[in-house]
């Protein structure tokens, strides 16, 4: 009888110490957990041993990843009513408002609708000139809206459904990938972006009449079409912007930032050519980046780094600061192929292996389809489609990429460290 007790009471503490140790396991390991995560696969490059490490945590992410993050919802709400239009807007007081707005943490005002009324009136508010905008190396004209609000226009130079081959930064700009940006900005709560949205612009009634001098030295007859060549370093007389059968011209049309901004080479800019950058080829790169700059500016780099590499921007050779922080401008050059996931625009984030927690606690609220679903509605607001399913499924492939990054760095280096508020 004792011995069976004994027995009995030896078997119980096994089976504690065993579950002991099961909890002690999967409250304390990172991402490893036992069962694979199911992770559409593409093509990938394996050859870095870093790659091979963040692919491994992305096999076996924790499965909250993969499901809705329920406390999204009351982000996701605000978001609607920024973004709601409603029907009787007055568009002289949106362009007062919009430049007469000061606040630390956005660049432009979105609360109680006021993004949805800004947005509707970039759309829809009268041309009063046209110009070229010379600056930069691709086509773009500069719009003179009543009311004195200047709007970049970066015209529609694929179809959305076009694959651009070759380079990450191969290509015409995108003008969907500009306004999918400002939507995937807003969704991260990254509010230091120039409002951007689709607009349609008729060649013979928004623009000759309106255009400059300038502009119009830039035109030429392409078969029965007059089309626009305008004026950059890239412009070409023989790749020209034509207006489509109703006579329109489609493109991004952007708030024009009246500010001064400090411009900085990105630390991880690409070489554009088969020369390697130093960050290419030394992993230890961040330690000198982090003796250069600021740790804040660091961790903003880092959050442009998760951006661009959600809609593939591989072209941010510059960044722009406007009051210590970077003002996402330029943001076109993503969305160029859905089968494509460069992780290295990732290199600051797995270099340095450092993330603010806000952006953090931001990323993991948008799991489960939330980020691409969110932007498909907010977009919708204002008639948009602004990309095909395989962009919007291959973003929120990449987001998944950018969790396994994260849980790779911690694996590596510790939460606290990965997570720690730097800033404070
Ligand atoms: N919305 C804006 N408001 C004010 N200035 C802007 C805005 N967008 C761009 N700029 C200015 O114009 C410059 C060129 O714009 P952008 O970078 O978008 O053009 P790009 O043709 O893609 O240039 P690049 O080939 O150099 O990348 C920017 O570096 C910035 O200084
Ligand atoms: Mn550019």
């Amino acid at each position: 009888m004792s011995m069976n007790y004994a027995f009995g009471f030896s078997l119980f503490l096994l089976i504690l110490v065993a579950l002991n140790i099961y909890f002690f396991y999967t409250l304390n390991t990172v991402g490893l957990k036992s069962h694979k995560f199911n992770v559409p696969t593409i093509n990938v490059d394996l050859t870095s041993t870093v790659f091979k490490e963040i692919y491994d945590y992305l096999n076996y992410l924790p499965s909250q990843y993969k499901t809705i993050n329920s406390k999204f919802g009351s982000h996701q709400n605000i978001l609607l009513n920024s973004f709601n239009v409603s029907k009787n807007i007055k568009i002289d007081t949106i362009w007062s408002e919009t430049q007469n707005w000061f606040n630390e943490d956005s660049l432009f005002p979105h609360d109680n609708g006021t993004a949805g009324k800004i947005l509707h009136a970039i759309q829809t508010t009268q041309i009063a000139l046209v110009d070229n905008a010379p600056k930069g190396t691709q086509l773009k004209l500069l719009l003179l809206l009543e009311g004195k609000q200047k709007i970049y226009f970066k015209p529609k130079r694929y179809n959305l459904n076009h694959v651009v081959n070759g380079n990450i930064y191969a290509g015409f700009d995108r003008h969907n990938s500009e306004v999918f940006a400002y939507y995937l900005a807003m969704v991260l709560n990254f509010r230091w972006i120039a409002p951007s949205v689709i607009r349609k612009i008729h060649l013979h009634k928004d623009v000759i009449p309106f255009a400059t001098m300038g502009l119009k030295k830039t035109m030429i007859k392409n078969g029965n079409a007059l089309c626009i060549y305008g004026k950059c370093f890239y412009c070409k007389k023989n790749e020209t912007v034509c207006p489509d059968q109703n006579g329109e011209i489609e493109g991004a049309a952007i708030l024009y930032l009246n500010k001064q901004l400090k411009i900085h080479k990105t630390p991880w800019r690409r070489s554009y050519s088969n020369r390697k950058m130093e960050w290419e080829v030394d992993n230890a790169f961040c330690k000198k980046v982090k003796s250069s700059l600021s740790t804040k500016l660091l961790l903003n780099i880092i959050d442009v780094a998760v951006f661009d590499f959600l809609i593939q921007n591989g072209d941010r050779h510059h960044f722009e600061v406007y009051r210590d922080k970077i003002i996402l401008l330029d943001n076109g050059k993503g969305l160029g192929n859905p089968t494509v996931d460069e992780l290295d625009i990732l290199a600051p984030l797995y270099q340095c292996c450092m993330i603010s927690p806000f952006t953090w606690q931001r990323l993991e609220m948008v799991s489960g389809g939330s980020l691409t679903n969110t932007i498909k509605i907010l977009a919708a607001l204002h008639n948009q489609n602004l990309a095909t399913e395989e962009h919007f499924k291959a973003v929120e492939r990449r987001l998944l990429k950018v969790y396994a990054t994260v849980q790779y760095c911690i694996g590596k280096h510790g939460r606290a460290k990965v997570l720690k508020n730097w800033l404070i």
